[in-house]
């Protein structure tokens, strides 16, 4: 009998449902799985950055890699434990200390330049012009860049999406931000800040007439709970515990993010990873829960959708036409946990400076007291009043320029294209230091480090030499869908507070902004409180 040998071995024309065959087959697979895993890493991690690198530095420009101060990246982002330990003197030259890879990097190569976090490339863009350009993205050909498996235990939704998506999912969410929206949403703004002020006044009832409060976690709660009420009218409270989950992802996620360019780190079963999916479980079925009620409500007992964020969005994806132009239950869930994630922390950062700077510059705090006093007297401040405050939207400018919450934003080029003379590649990773752009002494003056509201007397347009260079909501198409809602917020709080008190900077507090995803004072923000 002859035996063809090779088939045989290969397993090819022989019983490939013999043990050997499958386990040769299983074997060959793996190898092909392996050899495609290393390739695609190769690729991604080596080849890929260094042919960019090489299209990017044969048109002139240098850059390094990020050079963190020596030690450790662990718990807080960038600082180690030393730089960490140093408190800075309370002046608002923070970039030194928030973005120290970012100013090593431009002040050796310029403005325009390149560097690498870990095995990835990313130009770094600090001169304003092109940041205002870019992010106004006149060719629609910029993308978001956002690690989407990371991105799914936080939030997708808008901010992350690109193109149709995007633009359908923009315009299904515009009418729910709109001023008149926000209107009907104040006395919700106004019910939390009570709650607030009332816990404030008691615990100076306890004390002597002054008490130190650190207002970073008082914040913190304040803006989750306008974000719950807002977003889920009566089922706030459920609101209440999807806001506690987040903040405890938020956290887990700060401690994985460092690993983050390890390939496929996020499937490594480690407590972290497997309790942020456990968390992100929790959340969505929460979610659904709320979700699903209103929408029963709305088609069995015929209620209105309502006039909060969720209610607003059913409705206006209700009619939105086909069911390709709408947004699924899975689309309206993340962008609820979207709410959280981009609206609660920023405008609580907001606040929080906001009460520090007032308490370095205590002659702004009078003047702003004057006006709110001046406009609601001890009444509940309204929406038109809120519209007139010039000096107190001055105040927050001025703060958001010093005291940017998202200090970088991000883009990706999606083609070929040339931007400020250089001819970038498709897929190269540009980031965009705000902060950077927003201590800029040329486009600023001289006087950029100092806190001068007035700056903005005559609006944003004209707080700087030539064309705006402000971006604390971002600029152009995707800016912050939530400006309106996060300002309205901020004056509303910061009048109920001013009308009530006065406030100082305590001596145990350090000026230490640091960035976890946002802009935050490291040891808290300790202010003494005294009734007026
Ligand atoms: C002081 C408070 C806030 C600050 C500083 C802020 C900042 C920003 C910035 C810089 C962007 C643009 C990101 C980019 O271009 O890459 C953005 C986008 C966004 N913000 Fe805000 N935000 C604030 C409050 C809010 C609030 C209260 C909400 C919602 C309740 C919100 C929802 C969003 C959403 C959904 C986007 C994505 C928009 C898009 O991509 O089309 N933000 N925000």
């Amino acid at each position: 009998m002859e035996v063809d040998v090779a088939a045989t071995t290969l397993g090819v024309g022989g019983d490939v449902s013999s043990p050997s065959s499958l386990s040769l087959l299983c074997g060959l697979s793996a190898l092909l799985v392996l050899l495609w895993a290393v390739f695609r890493a190769a690729e991604t991690c080596w080849l890929r950055p260094r042919r960019l690198s090489r299209a990017l530095r044969a048109q002139g420009l240098g850059g390094t890699a990020y050079r963190f101060p020596a030690g450790d990246l662990a718990d807080n982002g960038w600082l180690n434990e030393e730089a960490r330990s140093k408190p800075m003197p309370p002046c608002h030259d923070i970039v030194p200390r928030v973005a120290p890879h970012l100013l090593n990097i431009v002040k050796e190569h310029g403005n325009v330049c390149i560097t690498w976090f870990g095995p990835v490339l990313r130009m770094v863009i600090a001169e304003p012009k092109l940041v205002r350009e870019i992010l106004s993205d006149k060719s629609g050909h910029f993308e978001k860049f956002t690690n989407k498996r990371l991105g799914k235990l936080i939030a997708l939704g808008l901010a992350s999406y690109d193109g149709e998506k995007w633009a359908m999912h923009r315009r299904i969410l515009n009418p729910a931000f709109h001023l008149e929206k926000l209107k009907s949403m104040l006395p919700a703004f106004s019910t939390c800040c009570t709650e607030l002020i009332s816990s404030w006044e008691s615990k100076l009832a306890g004390s002597d007439g002054s008490h130190e409060i650190d207002i970073w976690e008082d914040f913190q709660n304040l803006t989750g709970d306008v974000i719950s009420r807002t977003s889920f009218g009566s089922s706030f409270m459920e609101g209440r515990r999807i806001f506690q989950l987040q903040a405890e992802q938020a956290e887990r996620i700060i401690k994985a993010f460092q690993y983050m360019y390890i390939p496929g780190y996020l499937f490594f079963p480690t407590e972290n990873n497997k309790r942020m999916k456990q968390i992100n479980r929790e959340i969505e079925g929460l979610l659904r829960g709320i979700i699903e009620k209103r929408e029963r409500a709305m088609e069995n007992d015929g209620l209105s959708s309502g006039n909060d964020l969720l209610g607003l969005m059913l409705q206006s994806n209700k009619e939105s036409g086909t069911s390709r132009m709408r947004m699924s239950t899975e689309d309206v869930i993340e962008e609820c946990k979207l709410f959280y994630f981009a609206g609660m922390e920023t405008t609580s950062v907001l606040l929080t400076w906001t009460l520090v700077v007032l308490g370095m510059h205590p002659e702004w705090q009078d003047r702003a007291r004057e006006e709110v006093l001046s406009v609601f007297g001890k009444d509940k401040p309204n929406f038109d009043g809120l519209g007139r405050l010039k000096t107190v939207t001055m105040i927050l400018y001025e703060v958001l320029r010093l005291y940017p919450p998202a200090v970088t934003l991000n883009r990706k080029t999606s083609r070929q294209m040339q931007i400020g003379g250089i001819t970038y590649p498709a897929g190269v990773l540009l980031e965009l230091p705000i902060i950077m752009v927003h201590h800029n002494p040329d486009v600023w003056g001289k006087d950029v480090l100092e806190f001068k509201p007035e700056r903005f007397a005559e609006g944003i347009s004209k707080a700087t030499k030539d064309q705006p260079v402000f971006f604390p909501f971002g600029w152009g198409p995707r800016i912050c869908i939530g400006q309106n809602f996060a300002m309205l917020e901020a004056k509303m709080a910061l009048s109920m507070i001013l009308q009530r008190f006065e406030f100082q900077l305590s001596p145990s507090y350090t000026h230490a902004p640091y960035t976890v995803i946002t802009l935050h004072p490291q040891h808290g923000a300790q202010i003494i409180l005294k009734s007026l």
